[in-house]
């Protein structure tokens, strides 16, 4: 499939430290996927689903101990620790090749080894990345096929170049006491071993796309950001785009497929998706921030996603998905989750493969399932999608999930100030990733598990970012759909609804909408978001946009100990920020 020298060399020797049985070269054909498949129907790794209902969609059940991000496993192996930062855990690559190749010798013997060749962002791209995965696991393949450009087509991308990602990845044993995902920045390469699981184990995403990214967006100018990204077309016709960064399982890919309200949709306002988790994000020619989807598929979560919180979600689902870790309703071959509706399967099968039933005390879903879904299936896809130039940021969205403290929205002073906004996120551990949830960490930009260098540095680099882009810099604002009332429910109903916020925010971007100065940045009054044929009343939306400066002062002192970690690699302007919001909240 290719003369390249550089990746004939590699995959030989990974196949030299390996040993597959069999080598497969992926070609990104049908046909080639339907024989890997029914490959994996005859050995279980893949269950077939009612393909009446579910055309081309398949379930998967991964290990149980194999279910989400690994943070504690995950490192950065650069030369210098400092360059790894205070935020990232690192391993000396003098440490970690010779430790991770004794894993791999021989991890393949009896199994395939597939080499996965994949182009991250649309074809033809200036800002597209090419990759080579090699993987024994079928299940990894296939969903690198839907999540990535994928194939024969990336090899013709990359000709005879040398600039590409090395990704060896192995299923191995599945032990988790082995498990490893390591990046080496400074060499283009990832290894990840023990895992089979997304983040871990599909490297076009996490590993690639931010990790391994966000160090060659620092070196070369450019930025990959943990981001979707969502165009707003207005009855005139003209479409603005907004970029958001939430950690994990915090609304990305709800906002990214969101459904207007029926006040904006009577206008003739239209939302259109051009991306749910990955942006990069460069200067175009006439000076704005352009941004592409690295990816070609959605990797969203199950729970949660029905036909009222995510329609557009729902039917991307309904053809060629892989299902991870859901429910299998016996009774019609078909998937359920917690959330998907209220007529749970009588007669199941859990995410572990177990009986299941409604009555028993156990999700029928783990709470980190997931659908790996093609971009393509989506209703509201953008015919921006494929756009090799990206497209226009006006707006860059901060968000998290906070019970208390944030407000509904806010807008940054300046680029500086967005910079600042962007490094005090905070937010409520997920799912998404192993340990405990619920528990409020600082989440910088969304990026905490996913920057590939030090953050300080990063910060740095945003700002730098800022100085080029000058006047033509996207307005930053921060949002928080997850404000508790006193019983725990939340107060913003959120999905949809986020337009409301979302048109405040566009309106902000182009100076017509109004704001207060407060002591956090420019917010609106209860008078200046939509609330036309919501339930939902001024005196509501006061109470989140509410700003307790008692809570902010203790939340001050927490980044101030978070800052303090960073050293003199923490920007002067962040420090100067932060003494300022100090002052102002007095
Ligand atoms: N209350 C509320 N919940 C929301 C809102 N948007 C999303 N959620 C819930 O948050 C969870 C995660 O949402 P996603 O859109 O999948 O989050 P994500 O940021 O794409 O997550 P990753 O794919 O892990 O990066 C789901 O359970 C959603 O139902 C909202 O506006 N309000
Ligand atoms: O990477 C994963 O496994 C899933 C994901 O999108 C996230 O956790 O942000
Ligand atoms: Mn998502």
């Amino acid at each position: 499939m290719t003369t390249n020298k550089t990746v004939l060399t590699w995959v030989d020797e990974a196949v030299a430290l390996c040993k597959p049985d069999h080598v497969l070269w992926i070609d990104g054909s049908d046909k080639q996927a339907d024989t890997l498949r029914q490959e994996a129907f005859g050995t279980g790794e893949l269950i077939p689903l009612n393909q009446d209902k579910l055309p081309g969609c398949v379930l998967h059940r991964s290990d149980v101990n194999d279910v989400a991000r690994v943070e504690d496993r995950t490192f950065i192996c650069c030369r210098r620790k400092e360059d790894a930062g205070p935020t990232n855990n690192w391993f000396d690559p003098k440490e970690a090749y010779p430790t991770l190749r004794k894993l791999y010798d021989g991890c393949m013997k009896g199994r395939t080894m597939y080499v996965i060749p994949f182009v991250m962002g649309p074809l033809g791209s200036p800002s597209a990345k090419i990759g080579v995965e090699v993987t024994d696991s079928i299940y990894v393949t296939l969903s690198m096929l839907i999540m990535t450009r994928a194939g024969q087509c990336a090899l013709d991308e990359l000709g005879q170049s040398n600039d590409w990602v090395r990704c060896l990845h192995s299923k191995a044993e599945l032990d988790p006491a082995k498990r490893y995902i390591c990046h080496f920045p400074e060499d283009n390469a990832i290894w990840s071993i023990n895992s089979g699981y997304g983040g871990n184990a599909l490297m076009g995403k996490k590993c690639f796309a931010l990790r391994i990214a966000s160090y060659q967006a620092k070196t070369e100018g450019w930025m990959a950001e943990h981001m979707m990204i969502l165009g707003i077309q207005d009855p005139q016709g003209n479409t603005r785009y907004v970029a958001a960064a939430f950690p994990s399982a915090c609304g990305k890919t709800n906002l990214a497929m969101l459904i207007p309200p029926e006040i904006y949709q009577e206008k003739g306002y239209k939302a259109w998706c051009v991306g749910d988790d990955i942006a990069w994000m460069r200067i175009g020619e006439d000076g704005r921030l352009y941004a592409i989807n690295a990816e070609k598929g959605f990797f969203g979560v199950a729970p949660g996603t029905n036909a009222k919180s995510n329609p557009n979600a729902l039917a991307t689902t309904t053809r060629n998905t892989i299902f991870t870790n859901v429910a299998l309703n016996l009774d019609d071959n078909t998937v359920w989750w917690e959330g998907l509706d209220k007529n749970p399967p009588k007669n199941a099968l859990d995410w572990k493969g177990n009986p299941w039933n409604p009555d028993m005390e156990v999700k029928a879903a783990h709470p980190n399932s997931r659908f790996t879904a093609p971009a393509e299936n989506c209703p509201v896809i953008s015919d921006q999608f494929n756009d090799p130039q990206g497209v226009p940021i006006d707006a860059i969205i901060f968000g998290g999930r906070r019970a208390k403290t944030a407000p509904l929205v806010y807008q940054a002073r300046d680029w500086e100030h967005g910079v600042f906004v962007g490094s005090i996120m905070a937010s409520e551990t997920t799912a998404a990733t192993t340990g405990k949830v619920g528990v409020v960490r600082r989440d910088p930009m969304a990026m905490l598990p996913f920057c590939g260098y030090n953050m300080g540095d990063y910060w740095q680099h945003w700002l730098e970012m800022g100085k080029k882009l000058g006047d033509k810099a996207p307005k930053i604002f921060n949002v928080n759909w997850f404000r508790l009332d006193d019983e725990g429910h939340f107060i913003w109903p959120g999905f949809g609804d986020n337009m409301r916020v979302i048109m405040w925010i566009l309106g902000r971007a182009d100076g017509t909408a109004n704001a207060v100065e407060t002591a956090i940045g420019y917010e609106p009054t209860p008078d200046d978001i939509n609330l036309d044929g919501l339930d939902f009343s001024k005196e509501q939306l006061a109470e989140i946009l509410e700003v307790d400066p008692a809570l902010w002062r203790e939340d001050m002192e927490s980044v101030e100990q978070f800052y303090a970690r960073f050293g003199d690699k923490l920007p002067k302007e962040l420090k100067a920020q932060l003494e300022a919001l100090k002052k102002r909240l007095g």
